[in-house]
């Protein structure tokens, strides 16, 4: 018999696993199909927008971010930010562009960042590369009307991450107006033991300083005038639903302009998957906050 302590990782893997919570698939084919899903809407919205591609945010090698540019002489542009999600260490790029068509369709850019996934990148890399990567698209873009972010499952964190930071040491502060938080982590004590944290090596240090839950008093300092949706699956896990609902109710008893999204009939895959089509729900929302809908 397992010993309790044994028992208790074994139930903390199974809740930060989201395949295992799907009701559509097993665990393996969620994921097979997500990454399918991904990489044929990016290729799709690669075929259908006019796109600049890998262009660098700083000096690293994945230090790089794709541009999917609507056809419009509206002046009023706003821009997203994707952030791409696969704990950390599964994803990239090249599979984030996915939900570009129905979005460039109403005259807005999208930006897919990349960042160094681990093993090769650590947590406090990719926090700072996705910051720099925000930096870098104001400073080229400064003529856009809003800057938005959206990020999935990791992505999210790095959103919440970037929405959090002491901006005194860059060149520049952003003004983020809204943010779409889908399905994220914002507390990662919990999963230091477990199965996610072996390529990334996190000590408890590591994971508090980079917890978007022990940095809402920042948050209320940077972007304070930022639109926040918390968006989490019917389906995801207990756990999973348990940060969304926590970090939400952080948030708004902050006095942030917070909203939380329980999107029916979803899992941790399709609900940023559906982001395709245009009448998706989340979709319809993302636009209305940049007043394109
Ligand atoms: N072990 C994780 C794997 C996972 O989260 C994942 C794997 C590949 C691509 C994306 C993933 N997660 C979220 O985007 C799970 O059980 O879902």
């Amino acid at each position: 018999m397992k010993h309790s302590a044994e028992m208790e990782k074994d139930e903390l893997e199974r809740q930060y696993s989201p395949s295992r919570w799907s009701p559509r698939m097993s665990a393996d084919d969620v994921i097979k199909a997500h990454v399918k899903a991904l990489k044929e809407g990016t290729e799709q919205a690669r075929s259908l927008a006019q796109t600049l591609l890998s262009v660098p945010y700083g000096e690293g090698e994945g230090e790089k971010l794709d541009v999917y540019i609507p056809r419009t002489n509206s002046l009023d542009l706003p821009l997203v930010i994707y952030i791409h999600g696969g704990y950390w260490q599964f994803l990239g790029k090249e599979e984030s562009g996915f939900m570009a068509v129905p979005l460039i369709d109403k005259g807005v850019v999208v930006v897919a960042v990349g960042y160094d996934i681990a093993p090769k990148g650590n947590m406090d890399l990719m926090v700072s590369q996705v910051r720099k990567s925000v930096v870098s698209v104001i400073e080229q873009y400064s003529h856009i009307s809003g800057l938005y972010l959206c990020g999935h499952s990791a992505g999210a964190h790095l959103a919440a991450m970037v929405l959090s930071t002491d901006w005194s040491q860059y060149s520049i502060t952003p003004q983020i107006k809204g943010a779409f938080l889908v399905s994220g982590i914002y507390d990662l004590l919990p999963i230091l033991s477990t199965y996610v944290n072996e390529p990334l090596k996190m000590t408890q240090e590591v994971a508090v300083r980079n917890s978007p839950s022990q940095l809402v008093p920042q948050l209320k300092l940077s972007s304070s005038d930022c639109h926040i949706v918390v968006a989490v699956a019917e389906n995801d896990s207990p756990e999973f639903r348990k940060q969304s609902e926590e970090y939400y109710k952080t948030l708004e008893a902050s006095g942030l302009n917070v909203t939380m999204e329980d999107v029916a009939n979803t899992d941790h895959f399709s609900i940023i998957e559906q982001l395709v089509d245009g009448e998706y729900h989340l979709t319809k929302l993302l636009l209305k906050m940049m007043g394109k809908s």
